[in-house]
């Protein structure tokens, strides 16, 4: 396929974990081509890409830590199809990220988590009145869709449900975004858990987990040795029904990840979540 013709990708924290995986699938995908790479790293400035992410060939796209001249660059592309920001940052700079990407015409495809509720409607309304297509995906793997789909069925049979994320001990924000999701799609069937049996104390603070709403909560286990796992457990009496998932690998998210490049071109708003897009 000729490069007009292709997808233009920016990659925006291209030297992190999962940056590192998105720069190998978007440079295997024969609809994309990556354009740029952008992180904030001091140490990976100037490094080609190709090289980080352990490819056999460079890919001959430095990194930079500059965004606003890369988004101006790739939008000014007139020829090529919309340009994509695929963002796995840190929870600090993501919002600016998007709004700067969405004010270029370059449409932001967002795995990193950590926006506030207030942060996503701001960002909501902006890209609607830019009619720019905007996802963020708080998880991009299908067995966690899976998980999810299953726990808004069993909600409707169980009254009782705790939460339980488990991941890497370098992660900045908790509770995970999935686990955030998840908890809301229970919010949102219309009833509460966990109604009072006794008089409960926290004898030692936290000790009950965070309140998601609805009397929903989410218990955060940070290890090393662990990557991304979740646990939503139903109990009523004489049963517990558990449902969990677990990664092993972050090439789990990349089918995701190719697939909203895609479907982002499409959008002229924002939309929140893989199952909307699958
Ligand atoms: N939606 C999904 O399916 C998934 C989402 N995630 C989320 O993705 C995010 C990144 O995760 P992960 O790759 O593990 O993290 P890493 O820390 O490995 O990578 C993040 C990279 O981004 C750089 N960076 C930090 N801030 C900025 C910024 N403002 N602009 C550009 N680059 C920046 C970091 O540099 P430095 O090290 O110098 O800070 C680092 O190189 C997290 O929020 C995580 O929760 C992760 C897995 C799956
Ligand atoms: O930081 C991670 O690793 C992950 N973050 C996302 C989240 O917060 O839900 C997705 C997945 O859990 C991996």
């Amino acid at each position: 396929m000729a490069n007009q013709n292709k997808i233009p990708v920016i990659i925006n924290g291209a030297a992190g974990k999962m940056g590192r995986e998105v720069v190998k699938a978007v440079s295997q995908a024969s609809d994309m081509t990556i354009m740029g790479a952008i992180d904030t790293s001091l140490e990976h400035q100037g490094k080609d890409i190709g090289e980080l992410a352990g490819l056999s060939e460079p890919l001959e796209v430095p990194i930079t830590n500059q965004l606003e001249p890369m988004l101006g660059y790739v939008a000014g592309e007139r020829q090529m199809l919309p340009g994509v920001i695929v963002d796995f940052t840190h929870p600090s700079g993501v919002y600016d990220n998007v709004r700067s990407a969405i004010a270029y015409g370059i449409r932001p495809v967002v795995g990193t988590t950590g926006l506030s509720p207030q942060q996503l409607q701001d960002l909501a309304d902006f890209a609607e009145k830019a009619s720019t297509g905007c996802l963020i995906i708080p998880n991009f793997s299908i067995g966690m869709v899976l998980l999810q789909q299953a726990a808004v069925t069993a909600s409707q049979y169980f009254d009782h449900v705790e939460i339980i994320e488990l991941h890497h001990n370098q992660k900045a924000d908790a509770p995970s975004g999935t686990a955030i999701q998840t908890a809301q799609m229970l919010a949102e069937m219309g009833k509460s858990f966990n109604p009072a049996i006794v008089k409960e104390e926290e004898k030692l603070k936290g000790a009950r987990g965070s309140d998601a709403g609805e009397g929903i909560r989410i218990h955060s286990i940070r290890l090393p040795g662990l990557i991304a796992h979740q646990e939503v457990i139903f109990g009523a009496a004489g049963q517990i029904y558990t449902l969990r998932h677990d990664t092993s690998d972050r090439a789990c998210y990349m089918p995701g990840v190719l697939l909203a490049i895609r479907k982002v071109q499409q959008l002229k708003s924002l939309v929140y979540g893989l199952e909307k897009i699958l």
